[in-house]
């Protein structure tokens, strides 16, 4: 079954095509990256797909709705943890779940995710005091707080030490074994090629190369995944 269905998506802003012709395919309960340099375009095509920014032309299905026509009833289904998103330094663990529990028709038992997520004994700790690795893990159950069939994870694991990265990325496979379809942005190769189930790479807003991390290994000719990004963008030779 297909989550995401995109088909010749284009997004301009005044400085020109930030989105221009893109076509891709997710298929539910999928990992699927999207890799691209600074600029590329990949959070336009994540604003687009969650129904938070106006397409200018191509045809989308997102859980078989139309993420503009059918904005209110894909919010209920979808997740989003976007890049730098942030709360108010004050509010609480348990006060930032409740709040975003009582947006959905159909929420998950905050309680039971704060203990799912390991978060209860940070449950009266301020936004301001969690370090980056618990602020990620409090965008996770922000995200799956609605019990969603999609999730959108824009540069979740930017600004984290190695092992909270590692954690992270346990966090993420553990969405994928419980039926939720992932898709994650990232510039970090090591983590799209140890988590992704496939990856379009975008550049100049087009996708330049999709495949399984082994397959784009193989169009680029190269020995792992970050050589691939560079043979196949062209970018990160000097
Ligand atoms: N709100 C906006 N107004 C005008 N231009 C924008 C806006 N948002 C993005 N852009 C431009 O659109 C292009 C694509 O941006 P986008 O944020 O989608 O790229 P990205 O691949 O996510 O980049 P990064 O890896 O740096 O996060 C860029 O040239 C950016 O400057």
């Amino acid at each position: 079954m297909t989550a995401i269905e995109m088909d010749g998506l284009r997004k301009s802003y005044k400085g020109g095509n930030a989105v221009d012709g893109v076509s891709l395919k997710v298929e539910r309960g999928e990992i699927f990256g999207i890799a691209g340099p600074n600029g590329a375009g990949k959070t336009t095509i994540v604003e687009c797909a969650s129904g938070l920014r106006r397409r200018d032309g191509g045809t989308l299905r997102v859980l078989g709705l139309d993420p503009q026509s059918d904005r209110r009833e894909l919010l209920q289904r979808i997740g989003v943890q976007l890049q730098e998103a942030a709360l108010p330094d004050a509010i609480k663990v348990d006060e930032a779940l409740r709040m975003y529990a009582s947006l959905y028709t159909k929420p998950a038992d905050w309680r039971e995710l704060m203990g799912e997520w390991g978060l209860t004994d940070k449950r009266r700790a301020s936004f301001a005091s969690l370090s980056g690795g618990w602020k990620q893990r409090l965008f996770i159950a922000l995200a799956l707080v609605g019990n969603p069939e999609l999730v959108f994870l824009d540069e979740l694991t930017t600004g984290l030490d190695p092992s909270a990265r590692r954690t992270t990325w346990g966090l993420i496979r553990e969405m994928r074994e419980r039926g939720i379809t992932v898709v994650l942005v990232t510039h970090f190769m090591d983590e799209a090629e140890a988590l992704c189930d496939r990856i379009a790479i975008i550049d100049r807003g087009r996708v330049i190369a999709e495949g399984s991390p082994r397959e784009l290994i193989t169009q680029g000719r190269s020995d792992s995944l970050e050589d691939a990004y560079f043979a196949l963008t062209g970018r990160g030779t000097a």
